[in-house]
C-alpha cells in the first residue's frame, strides 16, 4: 500500500525585500511521520514552518495538505483542517490552571454549543466531562496530573513546556508543527519530555514536522531529517544518514556530531 503523503510542498519560496528566506523548498511529509528541520541560524526554518501554517504567505510554490491546497489560505482555516503550531516561547495562560490550558488546547474538537454551555444542559455538561477525563489521561502521560488545579503561571520552566506539548497535542490535530519543543530545558527534561511526546504521536498516528537545535533530541525524536541552508533544502534523510552525510556536516552539523 502507497504511503500517503499528508503535506507537500512545491517549490515553495518567501522572500523578505531582496532576501529569499525560503527558496525553492520541495518536501513531501508521509502521514505518521516525525519529520525533523535543521540547519544553520537564519536557514529559513521558522519561516517554512510561518509559511506552511499560513502566518505569513508564500511568495511563489504551492502548499498542499490532507489533498488541498492551503497556500492561500487564511491561518485559522488551515488550523481547522487539522494543523496546529506551536511556538519557541510557550503559549500558556499562566492564570488558568494546568487542566484549563489543556481544555482550552482541545476546543477544537469539543462540539458544545456556547448556549448549551452556558445552560449547562445535562449534553453539555457530559461533554465537559468528558473532556476533562481526556485532558487528565494527557496531563498523566506528562506528568503533572498531580499538578492539575495549579495555576499553570506556578510550573517550573520544564513542566511548562510539557504543559505546552500537552496543550499542542489536546487538539488531536493530524500535523503539528514545533518550534524547537525543547528549548531552554536540560538535556534530560529535553530528552524525557520528547520520550512523552513521541509515545503519543505514534499512538495517535499523527504527523509532525519539528524544529529542534539539540541533535541529540532530534536523534531521538525524527524519523527523517531536512537540512535547511539558505533557505533551502540541502541534503536529507534519515537522522543517521544525515549526521555522516558531508553536506550536513559542512553546513550544520560539524561540532554538533563530534560531541553527540
Ligand atoms: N519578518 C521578517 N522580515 C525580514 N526578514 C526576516 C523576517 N523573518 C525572518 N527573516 C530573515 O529570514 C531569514 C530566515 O530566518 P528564519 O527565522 O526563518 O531562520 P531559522 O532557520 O528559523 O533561524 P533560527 O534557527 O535562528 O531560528 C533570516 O535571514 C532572517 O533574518
Amino acid at each position: 500500500m502507497q504511503t500517503k503523503m499528508l503535506l507537500q510542498t512545491r517549490h515553495l519560496s518567501l522572500q523578505f525585500g531582496g532576501l529569499k528566506a525560503v527558496d525553492d523548498v520541495s518536501i513531501d511529509v508521509p502521514q505518521g511521520q516525525i519529520r525533523g528541520l535543521i540547519g544553520p541560524n537564519g536557514a529559513g526554518k521558522t519561516t517554512l514552518i510561518n509559511s506552511i501554517s499560513g502566518a505569513i504567505q508564500c511568495t511563489s510554490g504551492e502548499i498542499v495538505f490532507d489533498g488541498v491546497n492551503i497556500e492561500k489560505m487564511a491561518p485559522h482555516l488551515i488550523s481547522a483542517l487539522g494543523m496546529s503550531r506551536s511556538f519557541q516561547h510557550v503559549q500558556i495562560f499562566g492564570d488558568r490552571s494546568v487542566r484549563d490550558n489543556v481544555l482550552i488546547g482541545m476546543h477544537r474538537q469539543l462540539k458544545i454549543g456556547l448556549l448549551a454551555q452556558l445552560l449547562g444542559t445535562p449534553h453539555a455538561r457530559r461533554l465537559e466531562l468528558e473532556a476533562k477525563e481526556k485532558a487528565d489521561i494527557l496531563l498523566r502521560r506528562f506528568e503533572l496530573l498531580e499538578d492539575a488545579e495549579r495555576p499553570a503561571s506556578l510550573l517550573p520552566y520544564g513542566m511548562l513546556k510539557r504543559l505546552d506539548l500537552a496543550r499542542a497535542l489536546a487538539a488531536k490535530p493530524k500535523l503539528l508543527l514545533l518550534d524547537e519543543p525543547t528549548s531552554g530545558m536540560s538535556e534530560e527534561e529535553a530528552l524525557t519530555a520528547i520520550k512523552m511526546l513521541k509515545s503519543i504521536v505514534r499512538e495517535e498516528g499523527m504527523t509532525l514536522l519539528v524544529i529542534e537545535h539539540n541533535m541529540r533530541v532530534m536523534m531521538q525524536l525524527a524519523d527523517f531529517i531536512s537540512v535547511l541552508h539558505l533557505g533551502r533544502v540541502i541534503t536529507q534523510g534519515t537522522p543517521e544518514q544525515v549526521t555522516q552525510d558531508p553536506i550536513a556536516i559542512e553546513a550544520y552539523l560539524g561540532e554538533e556530531v563530534a560531541d553527540a
